[in-house]
């Protein structure tokens, strides 16, 4: 069940789109909508973001009792321990958890008849108001900064990327702790609950810390691997999720990154050599996709997921340009590219799935956007153009220079190939007279070492 209450700063296609996201958030969790809850209000409810009449409703809906009672919640809170029990809580080593019945014949029109396992919100909820939508709903709840956290909780997949999401979900939990006491304290008594509470924050506290030893200790071990590649040539895909940067990743490097029609099927930075390799040859990172409202705390896991990506000297901003809302995604992208720092590194915009749009809608947009590449990640011949154009970036710094190579020293005319162009050879008599294209860098990598065998 999806919750939200249209703000009067959010305009139609805002709250639409947002509330679709939050769809398919909970979609990649597993779940499947059956109703949506909306409510018009000037602002959100202190105690349960909706209002008194509307908490009814909902709890109509999902089979609980509508209100924000005042007595303990008992049964309520297995939904909340059962999903940690799922989701491998730290907290809850009582394994002892009643699984209520999933029944799926939910009446959309609203009756009675069944109950739904997760009321999503679409607001940030405090934990109060958390707590009290669990007891209005008798079903577990989650804001989006919850589904997000879970989303990343399961399917992230590298160490560093594990430990990232286990601080920010602690991070995330540490504060409902407060006003939701577990199982385990419960059955304690009330006194008991006030020291174990004290205990288990202590807990989080030392176990965050923990995390974050162990963090660094991966990424130095990643620093090392990242310098061996260091010289390679690097671009790297961003932009929204479902933007199709796996999609382009596979097409550019035939790779098999993986690829879903669903938010968040990439959490972790892939690099595949472009394909088929040019001289020298091209690295391309794919990276987890951004979303608006990301988790603060995210945004640090991001980062370090994408640091290696952006060591990058160029960004593809890959854009799901057949998306109603591709213009705040674009905007979304940006800012958090910002944020992590990587806001100065040169980029170029991808308009993607334009196999998509009508053509005046491609017309349109290439009126507004002259300077970005149109494509669609399915065309073969607008992949071959995009990896040309790749080639073309890196080309496009590159400077004209004649070398003299002795003959006793090819070796050095074949490296050259390799990490430049070389547009004409001349054999005279004292060695190879060179026309060389490539990096400055590069080409003073050549002086030197060719004066220095003198
Ligand atoms: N029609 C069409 N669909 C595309 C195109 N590119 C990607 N898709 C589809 O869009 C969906 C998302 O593609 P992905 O490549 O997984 O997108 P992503 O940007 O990697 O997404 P995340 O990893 O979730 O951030 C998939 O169902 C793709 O098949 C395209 O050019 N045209
Ligand atoms: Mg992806």
């Amino acid at each position: 069940m999806l919750v939200a209450v249209h703000l009067p700063d959010a305009d139609d296609l805002e709250f639409t789109s947002s509330l679709e996201e939050l769809e398919r958030l909970v979609s990649t969790l597993g779940y499947k909508t059956v109703a949506k809850v909306t409510q018009n209000r000037t602002h959100l409810e202190t105690a349960a973001v909706l209002g008194e009449g509307k908490l009814k409703e909902l709890g109509d809906l999902t089979g609980g009792d509508g209100h924000v009672g005042t007595t303990a919640p008992k049964k309520k809170d297995k939904a909340r321990l059962r999903r940690e029990a799922e989701a491998g809580g730290d907290f809850d080593d009582d394994g002892d958890v009643d699984v209520e019945e999933e029944d799926d014949d939910f009446g959309v029109d609203g009756e009675r008849t069944a109950k739904v396992d997760l009321v999503a919100v679409d607001h940030d909820l405090s934990p109060s108001q958390a707590r009290n939508l669990e007891r209005a709903t008798g079903a577990a709840v989650l804001d989006r900064t919850g589904v997000i956290i879970e989303i990343f909780h399961r399917h992230a997949k590298s160490r560093e990327a594990r430990l990232q999401v286990e601080i920010a979900r602690l991070t995330y939990t540490a504060p409902r702790l407060r006003e939701s006491p577990s199982g385990k304290e419960r059955q304690r008594g009330r006194g008991a609950g006030e020291a174990a509470l004290e205990l288990d924050r202590r807990k989080v506290r030392d176990r965050i810390a923990e995390l974050k030893e162990e963090l660094v200790a991966v990424q130095r071990d990643q620093d090392v691997r990242r310098s061996h590649r260091r010289q390679a040539r690097r671009i790297a895909l961003v932009g929204y999720t479902n933007a199709g940067k796996s999609s382009l990743m596979r097409a550019l490097t035939g790779s098999d990154v993986y690829v879903e029609n669903k938010l968040f099927a990439t959490l972790d930075t892939t690099v595949r050599a472009l394909y088929p390799e040019p001289k020298p040859r091209i690295l391309v990172s794919d990276t987890v996709g951004f979303i608006k409202k990301l988790p603060h705390d995210l945004v640090a896991s991001f980062k370090s997921t994408l640091d290696e990506a952006l060591e990058a000297s160029h960004l593809l901003h890959v854009v799901d340009a057949a998306d109603p809302s591709w213009e705040s995604q674009l905007a979304v992208t940006r800012e958090v590219l910002e944020e992590i720092g990587a806001g100065e590194v040169p980029s170029t915009l991808v308009m993607n799935k334009i196999d998509r749009l009508a053509p005046e809608e491609l017309a349109a947009l290439r009126v507004r956007l002259p300077d970005a590449w149109f494509v669609s990640a399915h065309d073969p011949s607008d992949v071959a153009s995009v990896r040309e154009r790749i080639i073309g970036i890196f080309e496009a710094t590159y400077v004209e220079s004649e070398f003299v190579i002795p003959y006793d020293r090819q070796a050095v005319l074949s490296e050259m190939h390799d990490s430049g162009r070389v547009s004409a050879e001349r054999y005279e008599e004292n060695g190879v007279i060179v026309t060389y294209r490539a990096e400055p860098e590069v080409i003073a990598r050549f002086r030197s070492k060719l004066e220095r065998a003198r």
